[in-house]
C-alpha cells in the first residue's frame, strides 16, 4: 500500500483516531477529550470540548516559541507603491491593541463584526483581533456593491463594521465609506459602530457612528486571548447559492485549526519559516485559509499582495514577488495565469527573475483548463498542481499531496481525494457510478474537521442545500468522475452557480436583479464559456407588452443595474432583448440548451419544447450579437 493509500484509509476507517493524532499539534488551552460527535441533525462536530484561541495558536504561541522576529506579513502594494513587513511580535501587539479597541466598542465573544477591507495588513489585524476576542468575523469582498454588503449586514447582525477608507484598483481609487453608508441605510439591522482605517489615497469623512482606527487604537488597552470551544464559530463567510440570498458558511475554530495545519504539511509541503504566497483576496475563502490563517498557524510567512497579475505593472508581477520574497509555495486561480499568458505568451518576463526558491505551484478557484495547465507545465520546473475545494470545505478536498506522496499529474484532474474526504460520484438515484462515468460529486459523512458546520441562522437551508439530496452525503454541487487510476476530474457545477474569474456567482441572483426592472417581463441569465475569465454571464430578456423604449437603452440600464446591485465582479456586460425564450411545455426555460448554443455546441430540439421556433430565434439573435461562439452552434 502506498503512503497515500495508507494515510487515506486510516482517515476514513478510523477518523477519530486519525484526527486525534493531528489535533495534538495544536496549542490548545485544554486539549479535547471528545474528538467527534454528531449534533441532533446528524452533522459531524469536531473537538467540541477542547479549548483554544486561534489568534493565540497563530501569533502568541509562535512568539513564545522564539519566532517573534520572523516576518509574519510581507505586504506588497504596487497600486499604492508601498511595501511593509510585520513580524510575528509586531503582529501580535497590533492585534492585541485592536482587539482592545473593538472591546472598547462593546465587542465580546460571540458578537459578529463585518470587515470590508482591501488587501492591507490591517485587514488581517482586524480578523485576528476578532479571533482574539472570540468574536465572529464576516469579511465581505471589496468588489461587492452596497446591496450585497447590506444583505450580509442584515443576516450577520454585526455589532461593529470595520472598514478601510478606500480600496485601490489598477486605474482608480474606490472610496468605501459611501458603499458602507448605503449598505447600512439599506439594511434594517443597524450596527452600533463603524471603525475606519484611513488610507492616504482617500480619507473618509466620519459620521456619528464612525471611529477613526488610529485614534481608537491609541487609547485602547491590549486584550488577551479569550478561550473558545473547539466547535465555537470563528467566522461566517458568505457564498453564492442558486437563489438571490447568499449562504453564510459557518466555520468552527478547533476543526479549522487542525485541518489547516495538516494541509500545510501534507498538501503544500511547507514548514515553519517558509514563505507562502496565495494571490487571492481576504474576501474569499482562499484568503481566509491560505493568506490569513494557515501560514501563520504553521509558523510560515505570508505574502499579502494588493495588486493584479497583469498591469501592476506587467505580467511579470507574480514572478517578481516569488523572487523578491523567496516564496516556496505559490497559490492562485487559473484565470490569473490566463491573463498573464495573454500579455506575455512566451513568459519572457519570467526570465528576469530568479524563482529557484519555488517548489510547487498550486491552482484552484475554478477548473484548471488543460491549455493553461500545459502552458504552465511546459514553462515551470516545478509541479503544477490543480486542487479542488470550496468555500464550504475551507481546505482542499482533492489534491496532489506534495508533503505526503507526490503523484504524476494529469491535465484536467485535481488528482486524488485528500485524507479525510470520502469522495464519491453518484448517479441520480444515489448509486455509485463506475470509473469514467460522470455523476454528482459528494462527500460521505462525516466530513473531516475544518468544513462548514452550518449556514448562519438557517439550519433548514444547511440541510436542504447540502444534505438532503443524498442522505448521508454532502452535496458539493459539482459534477465529475474518477478515472481508472482513481484520479478525480471535476467538470463544473450541476446548478445555476457560475464561476467568473475564480469568483463564484449565482445566475439566479442576477436574474432576480434583471427581472426586477419595470420593463422586463421575463429573463434568463446563463453562464457562457470565456477564454479569459472561464465563464461570463449573458442576459436574455423579454420586455413587457407595450414596451416602447429603445432596446439598446434597456440593455444598458440592465447592465448598470447588475453592477450597482451585485458589483463589478459580476462582469455582467451583455444583454439581448428577445421576443421569446425556449421553454418546456410546463414553462421551464431551457437554460442548458441556451448555454450549449452560446458555447457553439451541437444541439437538438427537445421533445418537451413548447415552441420549437423560439430556438431558431434565440440562435439567430445570439449569432447577430456575437454571443460566445453561437455562430459555430448547429442544430442536429
Ligand atoms: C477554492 C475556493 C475558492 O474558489 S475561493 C475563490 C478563489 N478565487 C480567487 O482567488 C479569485 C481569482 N481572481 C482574481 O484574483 C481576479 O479576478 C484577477 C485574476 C486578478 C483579475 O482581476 P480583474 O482584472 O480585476 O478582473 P475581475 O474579473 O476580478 O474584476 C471585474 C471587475 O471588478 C473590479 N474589481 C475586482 N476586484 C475588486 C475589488 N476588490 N474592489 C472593487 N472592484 C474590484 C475590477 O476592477 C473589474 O472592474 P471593471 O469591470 O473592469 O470596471
Amino acid at each position: 500500500m502506498s503512503m497515500y493509500q495508507d494515510e487515506f484509509r486510516r482517515s476514513i476507517d478510523h477518523p477519530e483516531a486519525f484526527w486525534a493524532e493531528q489535533a495534538r499539534r495544536i496549542p490548545w488551552f485544554t486539549p479535547p477529550t471528545t474528538i467527534l460527535e454528531y449534533d441532533e441533525a446528524g452533522h459531524a462536530r469536531w473537538f467540541v470540548d477542547g479549548e483554544l484561541n486561534l489568534c493565540h495558536a497563530a501569533l502568541d504561541h509562535h512568539v513564545d516559541q522564539g519566532r517573534g522576529d520572523q516576518p509574519a506579513i510581507l505586504w506588497d502594494s504596487p497600486v499604492t507603491d508601498s511595501k511593509r513587513t510585520l513580524t510575528f511580535a509586531e503582529m501580535r501587539d497590533q492585534v492585541a491593541r485592536f482587539a482592545g479597541a473593538l472591546r472598547s466598542l462593546g465587542v465580546e465573544k460571540g458578537d459578529r463584526v463585518v470587515i470590508y477591507m482591501p488587501m492591507v495588513p490591517e485587514a488581517l489585524v482586524a480578523m485576528y483581533a476578532c479571533a482574539r476576542l472570540g468574536a465572529v468575523h464576516s469579511v465581505v469582498f471589496g468588489g461587492f456593491a452596497p446591496h450585497e454588503l447590506a444583505v450580509r449586514i442584515e443576516d450577520a447582525e454585526p455589532k461593529v463594521v470595520v472598514a478601510a477608507s478606500c480600496g485601490v484598483e489598477v486605474d482608480r481609487v474606490l472610496p468605501y465609506k459611501p458603499i458602507i453608508d448605503a449598505a447600512i441605510e439599506q439594511s434594517s439591522y443597524k450596527p452600533e459602530a463603524c471603525v475606519v482605517f484611513q488610507r492616504e489615497q482617500h480619507r473618509a469623512e466620519l459620521g456619528t457612528i464612525d471611529h477613526d482606527w488610529a485614534a481608537l487604537v491609541e487609547k485602547a488597552e491590549p486584550a488577551d486571548c479569550v478561550a473558545v470551544k473547539g466547535s465555537d464559530p470563528l467566522y461566517v463567510l458568505y457564498t453564492s447559492g442558486t437563489t438571490g440570498k447568499p449562504k453564510g458558511v459557518v466555520r468552527d475554530t478547533g476543526g479549522y485549526a487542525v485541518a489547516l495545519t495538516y494541509s500545510m504539511d501534507t498538501i503544500y509541503d511547507v514548514a515553519p519559516g517558509d514563505v507562502f504566497f496565495s494571490a487571492s483576496d481576504v474576501g474569499w475563502v482562499v484568503g481566509h485559509s491560505y493568506i490569513v490563517y494557515a501560514p501563520l498557524l504553521r509558523g510560515c510567512t505570508t505574502v499579502v499582495y494588493e495588486g493584479k497579475p497583469v498591469k501592476t505593472p506587467d505580467a511579470g508581477a507574480f514572478w517578481r514577488l516569488i523572487s523578491e520574497y523567496r516564496v516556496k509555495s505559490f497559490f492562485t486561480a487559473p484565470t490569473a495565469f490566463r491573463a498573464m499568458k495573454k500579455e506575455d505568451p512566451d513568459a519572457k518576463l519570467m526570465a528576469q527573475y530568479d524563482i529557484s526558491c519555488l517548489k510547487a505551484l498550486f491552482l484552484a478557484g475554478e477548473r484548471l483548463d488543460p491549455p493553461t495547465f500545459h502552458w504552465l507545465d511546459d514553462l515551470m520546473d516545478v509541479p503544477v498542481i490543480d486542487h479542488w475545494w470550496q468555500t464550504e470545505t475551507g481546505w482542499p478536498i482533492a489534491a496532489n499531496l506534495q508533503g505526503l506522496e507526490p503523484m504524476p499529474t494529469k491535465a484536467g484532474s485535481a488528482t486524488v481525494p485528500v485524507p479525510g474526504f470520502n469522495v464519491q460520484v453518484l448517479d441520480r438515484e444515489g448509486e455509485p457510478v463506475a470509473p469514467m462515468e460522470q455523476g454528482s460529486v459528494v462527500i460521505k459523512q462525516p466530513m473531516p474537521p475544518g468544513c462548514l458546520t452550518g449556514v448562519w441562522g438557517d439550519p433548514k437551508r444547511f440541510h436542504s442545500a447540502y444534505m438532503a439530496a443524498f442522505p448521508g452525503y454532502y452535496l458539493t454541487g459539482d459534477g465529475g468522475y474518477f478515472d481508472e487510476d482513481g484520479y478525480l476530474f471535476i467538470m463544473g457545477r450541476t446548478d445555476d452557480v457560475i464561476n467568473i474569474a475564480g469568483h463564484r456567482l449565482s445566475t439566479g441572483e442576477m436574474e432576480e436583479v434583471v427581472g426586477a426592472h419595470p420593463a422586463v417581463a421575463e429573463c434568463a441569465v446563463i453562464g457562457i464559456h470565456d477564454a479569459l475569465k472561464g465563464q461570463l454571464p449573458v442576459g436574455l430578456v423579454i420586455p413587457k407588452d407595450g414596451f416602447e423604449g429603445r432596446e439598446a437603452d434597456l440593455e444598458e440600464e440592465l447592465i448598470a443595474l447588475v453592477r450597482e446591485k451585485i458589483g463589478p465582479i459580476a462582469c455582467f456586460k451583455q444583454v439581448l432583448v428577445v421576443d421569446r425564450l425556449p421553454k418546456t411545455r410546463s414553462g421551464k426555460i431551457l437554460r442548458k440548451l441556451l448555454r450549449n448554443i452560446a458555447d457553439g455546441k451541437e444541439f437538438g430540439v427537445p421533445s418537451t419544447i413548447d415552441d420549437p421556433a423560439s430556438l431558431q430565434d434565440v440562435h439567430e439573435a445570439m449569432k447577430e450579437r456575437s454571443v460566445g461562439t453561437a455562430h459555430e452552434a448547429r442544430q442536429v
